[in-house]
């Protein structure tokens, strides 16, 4: 389970107490709790978050005990109407936004341009009963280097993915990471503030880590039944 800072990575292990173990990796803090999964607080960002990952990853990997999944959890940016303060989202898309060239024409995403990939897809089945059980929506999350401050900016981006439902800044980076060592990745944003114009005193980051810690005591047992299938 990676996260961007320990705040949300404690707001997670809440939902699976008992015993936590540390295991400091190179570059990496894995927290391994009981029965549980593995947490790691992996940074801000993409990149960051792709480079700590990818180290957790590969420990485990070369340890012969390899992840059979990895999350991308946290808080974010929520979509009017459709994303609403506290509420869940979890991606059946994991789409990075900014990814591109800008043109006279408009933005071209990386992939037009011959490059990678711009879009994950979690596994539809696993996203779908994650959701079903923690009472979540479904739908695009984009990761974006820079936080969505105008409502500009996010027009633009509902009119280029009208499927968006949040915006965080690690989800494609996690699951860069993921895809390389081909495992499954799944996105999930409990939403702290909407996506528009910057307004500090419309923050709840409290309400949505308290959202991550109720919805993954809920979809604990299907991320359970997934790993043991
Ligand atoms: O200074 C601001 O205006 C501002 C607005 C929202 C979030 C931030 C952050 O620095 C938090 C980045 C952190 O939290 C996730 N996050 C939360 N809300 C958003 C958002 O609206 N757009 C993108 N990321 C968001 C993100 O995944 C980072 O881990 C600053």
């Amino acid at each position: 389970m990676a996260t961007a800072v320990p705040a949300e990575r404690d707001a997670v292990a809440e939902a699976f107490p008992g015993p936590v173990r540390e295991r400091e990796l190179p570059g990496a803090v894995v927290h391994e709790t009981a029965g549980g999964p593995a947490l790691l607080a992996a940074g801000v960002g993409p990149a960051l978050a792709a480079a700590s990952t990818a180290v957790a990853l590969t420990a485990a990997a070369l340890e012969g005990r390899p992840y059979g999944l990895v999350v991308c959890a946290g808080i974010g940016g929520g979509f009017a109407p459709h994303a609403p303060l506290g509420s869940l989202v979890v991606a059946d898309a994991i789409t990075a936004a900014d990814l591109g060239a800008e043109t006279a024409e408009g933005f071209l995403p990386v992939t037009e341009l011959g490059f990678g990939t711009v879009t994950h897809h979690p596994p539809a089945s696993l996203a779908e009963a994650v959701a079903a059980a923690s009472g979540a929506r479904t739908g695009t999350v984009l990761t974006v280097s820079t936080v969505t401050g105008t409502a500009a900016r996010a027009d633009a981006l509902r009119a280029r993915h009208p499927r968006a439902l949040a915006e965080g800044m690690e989800g494609f980076g996690v699951a860069e990471a993921a895809a390389a060592q081909g495992v499954p990745v799944l996105e999930v944003r409990a939403v702290s503030n909407p996506v528009g114009p910057r307004d500090r005193a419309a923050w709840r980051i409290g309400d949505a880590l308290n959202a991550l810690t109720e919805g993954f005591g809920k979809l604990a047992p299907v991320l359970e039944s997934w790993n043991t299938a």
